[in-house]
């Protein structure tokens, strides 16, 4: 009898969670509901097309603070756009913003890819990519998985996208059915050019760069830069190295309370000399000047050399 009455005893706590789980589910869905309708009914909204677009988009933290007012910009498929800023100023925010990761609170966004296969049209490279515990092959081809490629990656295909990054002495370390945690066995350097080497895979329409190389060498970084532009992709790329000014032809800066200012480099009128250019190079200092930097750079009056 005493077993039976704890028994039961435990199957009522149970049945109170799940009467409670319910419960909130259902406020949930209410409130997923009132926000929809505000949303559409205040004409906030994401649509498809082949350029991406921001108009009159406000950028919300979670907590409430307003990083971006009113920001209307748009970047066209085989245009190159910077976005610099003083660190928690809103660059990867926008982004939150742009992937559905935060609620689009104000305004409309038009991107490539919306309800399809986002990664080939959109794909996102952070300062450190992410790593699944896997092959190397699994991490070149990383979201995808082997039975979703559509063309299989070979064993050359694996050689010449390590080959572009300078990571191929891996295939000797690893064997290639090897399973490892990249995460714990690379250098930052070393993970950093395996994203890169998993954009090249990809080979998307547009690719977010979120100081994607900034534990690279300024070297790998240019090459990085050329065979991107070379494979037709475009950039949105958030950095504070000066140095990216010349592969980039519009620039956003963002000054953390709202503000944000574009200049458009598409006649090379905003690029500093190479002189200039060549100081801005040596003096990769601490990211908040950069940021100044990069920004002073796109205002001087003048054409620079691009490298190429
Ligand atoms: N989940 C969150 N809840 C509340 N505030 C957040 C959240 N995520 C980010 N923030 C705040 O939003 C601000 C902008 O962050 P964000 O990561 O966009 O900055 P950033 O410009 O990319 O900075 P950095 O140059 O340092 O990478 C920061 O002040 C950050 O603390």
């Amino acid at each position: 009898l005493s077993t039976s009455s704890r028994r039961l005893n435990l199957l009522s706590g149970y049945a109170d969670r799940i009467h409670e789980l319910l419960d909130v589910s259902r406020e949930l869905s209410g409130v997923r509901d009132r926000l929809m309708s505000r949303n559409s009914s205040a004409k906030n909204y994401i649509s498809e097309a082949n350029y991406i677009e921001f108009s009159g988009v406000k950028v919300v933290t979670p907590s409430g603070n307003v990083l971006v007012d009113d920001l209307t910009l748009r970047v066209e498929s085989g245009s190159n756009l910077l976005i610099t800023g003083p660190n928690g100023s809103g660059k990867s925010s926008l982004f939150r913003v742009l992937g559905g990761l935060w609620p689009l609170v104000s305004g409309h966004i038009v991107k490539p890819g919306v309800g399809s296969n986002l990664n080939k049209e959109i794909f996102y490279v952070p300062q450190r990519p992410y790593t699944a515990v896997g092959t190397l092959r699994d991490q070149l081809i990383y979201p995808l998985t082997a039975d979703q490629e559509t063309e299989p990656l070979s064993y050359g295909g694996m050689v010449d996208l390590l080959k572009n990054v300078d990571l191929d002495y891996l295939l000797e370390r690893y064997p290639l059915d090897k399973e490892v945690n990249w995460g714990d066995e690379l250098s930052l350097g070393e993970q950093q050019r395996l994203g890169m080497a998993r954009l090249f895979y990809h080979k998307p329409k547009f690719a977010i760069l979120d100081e994607c190389t900034s534990a690279v060498t300024t070297d790998m970084e240019e090459r990085f830069c050329n065979r991107v532009r070379a494979m037709g992709t475009s950039c949105i790329t958030i950095s504070h190295r000066p140095a990216l000014v010349a592969f980039h032809d519009v620039v956003l800066s963002l000054d953390g309370e709202g503000g944000w200012k574009v200049q458009d480099n598409r006649n090379g009128s905003f690029l500093p000399t190479e002189s200039e250019f060549d100081a801005l190079k040596s003096s990769e200092t601490d990211r908040k000047s950069d940021a100044l930097a990069v920004q002073r750079a796109f205002s001087a009056n003048t054409k620079v050399v691009m490298i190429s």
